[in-house]
């Protein structure tokens, strides 16, 4: 870190030009420089709250993202959590810890990439906690969101009958990711434009996900959303967590899922099924949702109205319990449990 004590890495980070008056308005009523922050919450909301880390070598490598990447990331990982409630993201608190020798400019570049996302989504950071580190690098970032009271959307609240809904394409993340680590080379310097990359879309996918705040506002505010979930470990993994928490069954109709193009032409180049990145790769950020059937076209409108498309993508049953894919030829296969599990095997990738 150079010349740089503890004390003066916070000030700089917090109190530059980076961190505008933007972070110390919207509710804030005493922010980073006490010992904690102190906020307005409007009446008659609940606060959501939730946290979500990065750790170096887990969540990114120097091979897979830059720094600048890692802060956006961080920070859109625990915003998506507030998407997942239908809330609305305000506070922020952000716990680092650095190895010594982390050159300055790293940590600069980090906190340009969470800001960038605060910012983008009203999100005003109000402290955190800074210490060394023997290991590797790790952002832990802890988000409180707020909601009208009562109207959080649950994973529990699914019902027999119900669509199964996804908001974009999943499956990108992960296949950036692999492209990422097969390339196997340092990324280009700070600021170096991720379009110049191939399979750029992949690759920013997995960099920059844009948490699905306006998608879950517009969910709930329908008022036609029953369970709500976000795709963080992937589709068949967050499909099992609504079907556990909702004592349903679900079943996701193969020819349903929506696979983008660049996933298509990158699995093939590779040799893998697309569908593997989509049912099990995760950190998509998408939102994964259920309605009743008889409003799904109701709700597309809605959604539709607010940017958001939603694909339906299968149904819940109430004839079993866990999750299936109804293959394209009509076959009903049962999907394990697996996603990303940060305990099972080197990858993570094992069954529970
Ligand atoms: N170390 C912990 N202590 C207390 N609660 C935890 C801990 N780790 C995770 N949780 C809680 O367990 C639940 C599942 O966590 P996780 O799978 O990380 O959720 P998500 O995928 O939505 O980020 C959440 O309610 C989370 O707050
Ligand atoms: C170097 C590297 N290897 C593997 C992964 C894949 N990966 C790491 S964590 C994870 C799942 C999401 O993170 P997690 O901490 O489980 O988030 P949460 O479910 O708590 O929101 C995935 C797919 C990665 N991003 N980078
Ligand atoms: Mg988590
Ligand atoms: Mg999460
Ligand atoms: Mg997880």
């Amino acid at each position: 870190m150079g010349t740089v004590d503890e004390f003066a890495l916070i000030r700089l980070l917090t109190g530059g030009k980076q961190s505008t008056a933007f972070q110390r308005e919207g509710g804030v009523e005493t922010g980073i420089g006490d010992d904690a922050a102190v906020v307005n919450v409007n009446p008659g909301t609940q606060l959501i709250l939730t946290c979500d880390t990065m750790t170096e070598d887990i969540h990114f490598k120097p091979v897979t993202m830059r720094s600048r990447d890692i802060g956006f990331k961080a920070m859109a990982s625990a915003v998506s959590d507030i998407a997942a409630m239908g809330g609305k993201p305000r506070f922020a608190l952000v716990a680092l810890s650095l190895p010594r020798q982390t050159p300055l400019e790293r940590v600069r570049s980090l906190y340009e990439g969470l800001y960038d996302c605060a910012n983008r989504y009203g999100v005003r950071v109000v402290g955190g906690d800074t210490t060394s580190s023997i290991g590797g690098m790790t952002v832990s970032v802890t988000v409180i969101g707020e909601t009208a009271a009562g109207q959080a959307l649950l994973r529990s609240s699914a019902k027999v009958g119900d669509v199964v809904f996804a908001t974009g394409y999943l499956g990108r993340s992960a296949a950036g990711l692999d492209w990422l680590l097969q390339r196997n080379l340092p990324l280009e310097p700070e600021g170096a434009d991720a379009e110049s990359l191939a399979y750029a879309k992949l690759v920013e996918a997995h960099c920059r996900p844009l948490p699905q705040i306006e998608a879950g506002l517009a969910l709930r505010q329908s008022g036609l959303c029953r369970a709500l979930n976000d795709v963080s470990d992937g589709l068949s993994s967050e499909a099992w967590e609504i079907a556990e928490a909702s004592g349903v069954g679900i079943d996701l109709i193969e020819e349903r899922i929506p696979i983008a193009d660049e996933l298509y032409t990158y699995a093939a180049a590779s040799g893998k099924d697309p569908l593997d990145y989509v049912l099990y790769g995760g950190e998509d950020y998408e939102l994964l949702g259920t309605a009743p059937a008889e409003h799904a076209l109701e709700l597309q409108i809605a959604l539709g109205k607010a940017g958001v498309s939603l694909h339906l993508i299968g149904y819940v049953n109430g004839e079993h319990s866990g999750v299936r894919l109804i293959r394209s030829g009509g076959e009903v296969m049962p999907l394990d449990k697996k996603g990303y599990n940060h305990f099972n095997d080197v990858g993570g990738k094992d069954g529970v």
